[in-house]
């Protein structure tokens, strides 16, 4: 397996002075293509706020930050909003459908708008996803229509629509019932099999934990 993800001595402080916060304290973590793996650690130990360094949406106070051998902390915004478009999926714990848009349209906006134009190409990708992730026969369904489950089903399907390599979830099981979050956990893993796409999935549930082949816990800023 090969490395995917590095990050060495990450130091997050949040503020600055008498409210300086620190959240990451030297975090030192490796990720390999292809792992299936939970974010664990009590809540406020930072976990949300490595997987948004880790998604490039936030810059770390220090440490080295590596995915695909690249360096992403010596990297300008532009490069990292590239680099984020191309090579990282997003599944948050609240969906954040559009409502007023059918389940392929949430699929393939995202990229659309992006790319500047809605192409056949997208749509047919849109489709396949949709499929993959059991919605084949609620395409055409608007967001408000779908269950808690089915509404984060469409959403994993928006995260692998560009076929990133890393898909960073926040408790993306934290809003269903217990059979919906087993359901999203088996079709994470099946994606996980299928597509070597590695998964880092933050939860406080240490069921959907054990379903990942590796859990990484986060206590006191480091990783234990
Ligand atoms: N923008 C911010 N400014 C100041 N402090 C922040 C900011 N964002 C997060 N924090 C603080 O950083 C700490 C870690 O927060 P974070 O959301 O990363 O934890 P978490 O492990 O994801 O928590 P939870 O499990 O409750 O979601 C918390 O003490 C929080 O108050």
């Amino acid at each position: 397996m090969s490395t995917l993800v590095e990050v060495r001595d990450l130091v997050k402080t949040y503020g600055e002075g008498d409210t300086a916060t620190p959240v990451l304290k030297g975090l030192n973590l490796t990720l390999d293509t292809g792992e299936l793996a939970a974010l664990l650690g009590p809540s406020g130990s930072g976990k949300s706020t490595l997987l948004t360094i880790l998604g490039t949406l936030m810059k770390p106070t220090s440490g080295q930050h590596l995915m695909l051998d690249q360096d992403l902390t010596s990297a300008d915004d532009r490069e990292l909003t590239e680099f984020r478009n191309r090579h990282i999926g997003f599944v948050f714990q609240f969906h954040h459908l559009l409502p007023d848009f059918t389940a392929l349209e949430n699929v393939i906006f995202p990229t659309a708008v992006k790319a500047g134009r809605e192409t056949a190409a997208a749509r047919a990708r849109g489709r396949e996803l949709l499929d993959r992730v059991g919605l084949g026969n609620r395409m055409e369904y608007l967001a408000t229509q779908l269950s808690g489950g089915q509404k984060q089903r469409v959403a994993i399907a928006r995260a692998l629509m560009n076929q990133p390599e890393l898909v960073l979830a926040d408790e993306p099981t934290g809003n269903l019932d217990r059979e919906s979050a087993t359901q999203v956990m088996d079709l994470i893993g099946e994606i996980n099999r299928q597509e070597e796409t590695s998964f880092l999935i933050s939860t406080h549930d240490e069921r959907i934990a054990e379903i990942c082949r590796r859990q990484i816990r986060v206590l006191d800023g480091s990783v234990g």
